[in-house]
């Protein structure tokens, strides 16, 4: 593997997903920007305007068919490198995506091959234990790694941090905390420490929590977000964009794409039980094995809310979340029928209480 490669973040793992010999044939590179319809690779020295080969679009039968900021893929280059065509995605170690907003059940890939996940809160007015929980339910789904950071800490009293970082740490002990301040750089270090050459990271959190200062202070200059890709598609149209990855001084790669600003649509599915793996451990003692933790007798989840070993609110959440994801899992015909299902319910029931008046 070429040392340029491996500063981009290629490692054993990615080759070992690529079948022997099949290099001979392709250059490996990595998608650092999706455009409408096409995408801007780099093979560790260059950027370069990419298309896929037509079989790869005649055979998509779902988004995930298509690249993603992040991916590995294989490519031919023409024209002295000014031009590649992708033949192939190599197979992806995480996948960040989420659903689409609107009718369609159908989801939008965010990025592929993060390896770690910040997620970002301020101590002060952003800092909400149930959100974090939503985060991390769609990072533990898409197979990455998460740290939580704290911004703002200059804003906060010394005890006032430690208290919040317990009460995270009381329900999630193992989950890596770290608090920071852009303002006054306490903190930063770890932050860097944290960051590790060839690894790639991305920044998810609520607008205004400071993602963008603290690109900004690890990169040491304030060139974040001003560096545009400016190509030209096939077409013959110019496509500007900013720079989807982008490598810091110290080797690790962030991805930044506006589908990750908010968490909004996000999926949420198996994560779940990941992050409330508390409940899980209790679920199994239940006294019925389809126990819904609503009313069941001998719930042990129940029990354990009552006896005040579990809060109310972690209990909501996950009742919350796992509804929800039963909900997203269902095909949008299903869903207007539940929709129907429930209008006709509370018509009914609004008709009961009229009949009472
Ligand atoms: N006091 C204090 N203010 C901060 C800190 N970090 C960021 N800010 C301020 O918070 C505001 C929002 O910061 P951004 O970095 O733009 O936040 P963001 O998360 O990137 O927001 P979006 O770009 O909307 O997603 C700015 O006015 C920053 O100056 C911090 O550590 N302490
Ligand atoms: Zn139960």
């Amino acid at each position: 593997m070429s040392n340029n490669l491996k500063k981009i973040g290629c490692n054993k793992s990615v080759l070992a997903s690529i079948d022997s010999g099949i290099l001979e044939q392709f250059d490996l590179a990595r998608v650092v920007a999706v455009h409408k319809e096409s995408y801007t690779i780099n093979n560790g020295e260059i950027d370069v305007l990419a298309e896929l080969v037509g079989k790869l679009i005649f055979n998509a039968s779902s988004p995930a068919d298509y690249p993603a900021v992040g991916d590995w893929v294989l490519v031919n280059f023409y024209d002295e490198k000014t031009f590649a065509i992708i033949h192939e995605i190599v197979s992806r170690k995480s996948l960040l995506k989420r659903k689409t907003p609107g009718k369609k059940v159908e989801f939008q890939l965010i990025a592929a091959n993060i390896d770690v996940a910040f997620i970002v809160q301020s101590l002060n007015e952003n800092f909400n234990l149930r959100r974090l929980e939503r985060y991390l339910v769609v990072v533990n789904e898409s197979n990455i790694q998460p740290i939580v950071l704290l911004s703002k800490s200059d804003l906060l009293a010394p005890e006032d941090i430690t208290n919040r970082i317990n009460d995270i740490q009381k329900v999630m002990p193992d989950l890596q905390v770290i608090p920071f301040s852009n303002e006054n750089e306490s903190g930063l270090d770890s932050v860097r420490k944290n960051m590790q050459p060839g690894l790639t990271y991305c920044l998810l959190g609520s607008s205004g929590v400071g993602k963008t200062t603290l690109i900004n202070n690890l990169i040491g200059k304030s060139i974040y977000r001003t560096e545009a890709v400016s190509k030209k598609e096939s077409k013959g149209r110019h496509v500007t964009t900013h720079r989807q990855l982008t490598q810091l001084d110290c080797g690790a790669m962030v991805v930044d794409t506006p589908g990750m600003r908010e968490l909004g649509f996000f999926s949420v599915d198996t994560g779940i039980e990941e992050t409330f793996s508390e409940i899980m451990a209790l679920a199994e003692k239940c006294r019925y094995n389809d126990c819904t933790h609503i009313k069941e007798k001998g719930c042990a989840v129940l029990d354990a809310v009552d006896k005040g070993l579990l809060s109310q609110d972690r209990y909501h959440n996950y009742m919350k979340m796992s509804k929800e994801s039963t909900y997203n899992e269902m095909s949008y015909l299903e869903k207007r029928k539940k929709d129907k299902q429930f209008g006709k319910h509370c018509k009914t029931v609004m008709n009961y209480r009229k009949n009472l008046r």
